[in-house]
């Protein structure tokens, strides 16, 4: 090994003097260390190799990479060899270490915008220099984005790094799945048709809110729910609110990365062109306005890990009695790359009904892990409390609380709640289009429609917690509605608004005040559904968000052509709510320009039909299975005295499924006629257009 640089660097452990530890991964530790031959400092990462050897192809192929690269914004390999049972691979050392690191110590709500500018044009620099070379990254994100005392920035860590060209057939689609959950693209997650180096374009967006709020989106949750919610939720993105200090330009940009549809991402070499990079300034600027103050790296790694340490600590009762499986999935998929599906649905299915609160606690310490700052932020540091109380009695605002997990929600369900959240991954993993009303692009989302259905009170109770919890809303959408009957439907993507609660009010009516009440100094990624909707700078202009361009705007809301995927608008309930009386009303409207959005709407209604069928079907089976176990369980004379307060809950559920059912049938009617309607209304539109 070692074609690294002019110098010639030893291959030989005498060689090196290893210092403090800087770093450490899934697996490898980084020290700082001293080449003693050429008295210069370095950064070894030493992996163990025994705990590697399933992946020896991986280390081979990440330090074969880490050698060949040549670009100054890419982390080259000065050489590697192996001692013992571990591989050394020396890199140069990278005084202000990783910008999560940084982050953590010093910037826990982000970096400003020229900072982040700056940033992200080298790290897109070293991505069109790997994509020209047929490498996808795989693992962008701001742990990999190191930045020297000079300022200058690294991208680094291959350890996942693929080549497209294998085999000489010049491979351009991978199938296998690997990456860290909040950063990976949901084609990678699906693993349906492979992934390409849009993928790292996906990884990019989401690395950009990571500087901007400092910790990525849906990092505070485990990877199951990552995984549903990058599938289900409409992409995170800037909100127009809560984001106010950033500019349209940024928010340009993170929208164009975060386009489900990874054919409408830009390239790296079109990114690089966007016009947010006029913000951006020399890495001087690094150097002076994040680098310079710092403490010597590994006082800052010390300082963390040993917060980290405490946290552990101060959070060990709440879980240590609980399923260690469930926090080793968590630990394993948050921070691995290694990440694989089946293992964790295989994990789910083994987690315990009562492991509700053990997630949230996970999730609190696993953040803090990987660079999420959460333990600073209010509100987010309050779901353990909330769901140890949940798990004993529900919280009178559970009706309206959107800060449970999934898992919490299917806690009061009379059937295994992983096993439901299994239900739930299969249909994502099978037929994703299908359940994902809130796909590319959400103009409006679940959030939102949830946040039109809750109370005026309600929504004064769950400020705090808004934030935070946008992101869990959507996929809880599902479970929360059908679960707790109809007093708690909080509908979401896929129920349309009205019919759980039809006295209700719906509109700006119910969802202004609690906008209003957005903190605007609060700095939470999440899917912030409702902050796309808001952001009405989403996709306004700009030569790289081409497919976010308006296409039609109704009341406060707007379709764009990148809603018009062929995964449809996500707006869909309030444009199928309006959408027909809005195009007779609406003069100017050409059938050009309404008819995209009038496919996407009849598409998406068929997706919603089929998904309320298969929810039904779920449910039914679900209620089936509910009167059976609570047969069963009548007879068995040991159980009875021990059980009969759990089958009066199971009756009462019974019965609130059998009403779910009974609405969700109301539900698909009620979407066919307005299926019927908007063909109608289309046919008509086409005519006439036909006609001129
Ligand atoms: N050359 C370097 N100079 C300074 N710090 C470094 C260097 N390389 C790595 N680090 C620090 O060590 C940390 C761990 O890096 P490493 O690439 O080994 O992690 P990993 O095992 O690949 O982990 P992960 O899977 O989480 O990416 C980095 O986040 C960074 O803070």
């Amino acid at each position: 090994m070692g074609r690294g640089s002019e110098r010639k660097y030893p291959v030989n452990a005498d060689d090196f003097q290893l210092y403090e530890e800087i770093g450490d991964g899934v697996s490898a530790t980084v020290y700082r260390a001293l080449c003693v031959p050429l008295n210069e400092i370095v950064a070894i990462k030493v992996l163990d190799l025994e705990k590697c050897n399933n992946d020896l192809d991986g280390i081979r192929r990440e330090v074969h990479t880490m050698t060949l690269i040549d670009h100054p914004n890419v982390l080259r390999a000065h050489c590697s060899f192996t001692t013992g049972h571990s591989l050394w691979v020396v890199m140069p050392y990278m005084y202000g270490g990783s910008c999560l690191h940084i982050m953590k110590s010093s910037f826990p709500d982000g970096f400003e915008e020229a900072v982040i500018a700056t940033l992200l044009r080298e790290v897109l620099k070293a991505l069109v220099y790997l994509h020209s070379h047929g490498h996808i990254h795989r693992d962008v994100k701001a742990g990999n984005i190191l930045i020297d005392s000079d300022g200058s920035v690294k991208l680094a860590d291959f350890g996942v790094t693929v080549c497209m060209f294998d085999a000489g057939d010049r491979q351009r689609s991978r199938n296998t799945f690997v990456g860290t959950p909040c950063w990976m693209a949901p084609e990678v997650m699906q693993q349906l048709h492979g992934y390409d180096f849009k993928a790292d374009i996906w990884s990019f967006g989401i690395t950009a809110l990571e500087l901007a709020h400092g910790h990525a989106p849906f990092s505070k949750y485990p990877p199951m729910k990552v995984l549903l919610m990058t599938l289900q939720n409409a992409p995170p993105g800037l909100d127009y609110e809560r984001d106010k200090k950033f500019s349209k330009s940024f928010k340009e940009l993170v929208a164009a990365c975060l386009v489900k549809d990874p054919k409408k991402r830009p390239s790296s070499e079109k990114l690089l062109k966007h016009h947010f990079f006029k913000h951006a300034r020399s890495t001087e600027y690094l150097a002076r306005s994040v680098v310079d103050g710092l403490s010597p790296l590994g006082d800052r790694y010390r300082m963390l890990k040993a917060r980290e340490a405490d946290l552990l600590v101060q959070n060990k009762s709440l879980y240590e009695d609980k399923d260690h499986l469930s926090q080793q999935e968590y630990m394993k998929g948050i921070s691995a790359w290694n990440f694989n599906l089946e293992d964790l649905k295989n994990q789910a299915a083994m987690i315990p009904d009562d492991d509700t609160s053990n997630v949230d606690n996970q999730s609190l310490l696993g953040q803090e892990r990987d660079g999420c700052s959460d333990g600073d932020s209010p509100g987010e540091g309050g779901s353990p409390h909330r769901t140890v109380n949940s798990e004993d009695e529900p919280l009178p605002e559970d009706d309206v609380d959107d800060s449970q997990d999934l898992e919490n929600s299917l806690a009061g369900f009379p059937m295994k709640p992983l096993q439901a959240l299994k239900g739930c991954f299969d249909i994502c993993e099978d037929d994703i289009p299908a359940v994902s009303p809130t796909s590319n692009d959400a103009t409006q989302s679940g959030t939102e429609q949830l946040s039109q259905i809750k109370s005026p009170v309600a929504a004064e109770d769950q400020e705090v917690e808004k934030d935070d919890n946008d992101s869990s809303r959507v996929n809880r959408s599902m479970s929360q509605s059908f679960i707790r009957g109809p007093k708690r439907f909080s509908s979401g993507s896929l129920v349309q608004e009205n019919i759980f609660s039809p006295k209700k009010p719906i509109g700006d009516g119910y969802r202004e005040p609690v906008q209003a009440r957005y903190p605007a100094e609060r700095n939470y990624s999440g899917p912030l559904q409702s902050r796309q909707r808001k952001d009405s700078n989403h996709s306004l202009s700009g030569d790289d968000t081409s497919e976010g361009a308006i296409v039609q705007r109704k009341g406060r809301f707007k379709v764009t052509s990148a809603d018009i995927s062929p995964k449809g608008p996500t707006n869909s309930l309030i444009s199928l709510n309006s959408g027909a009386a809005s195009i007779s009303s609406a003069p100017p409207l050409s059938a050009a320009s309404v008819l995209p959005s009038l496919h996407g709407i009849l598409q998406q209604n068929t997706m919603q039909k089929d998904e309320i069928l298969k929810l039904i079907k779920y449910l039914e089976q679900s209620s089936a299975n509910l009167v059976e176990s609570a047969e069963g369980g009548a007879s068995d004379s040991s159980q009875i005295s021990s059980s009969s307060a759990r089958e009066r809950e199971l009756e009462v559920q019974v019965l609130q499924l059998q009403q779910s059912i009974g609405s969700l049938v109301e539900e698909l009617q009620r979407q066919k006629m307005k299926n019927a309607q908007l063909e109608k209304k289309l046919n008509f539109v086409v005519k006439k257009e036909d006609k001129i």
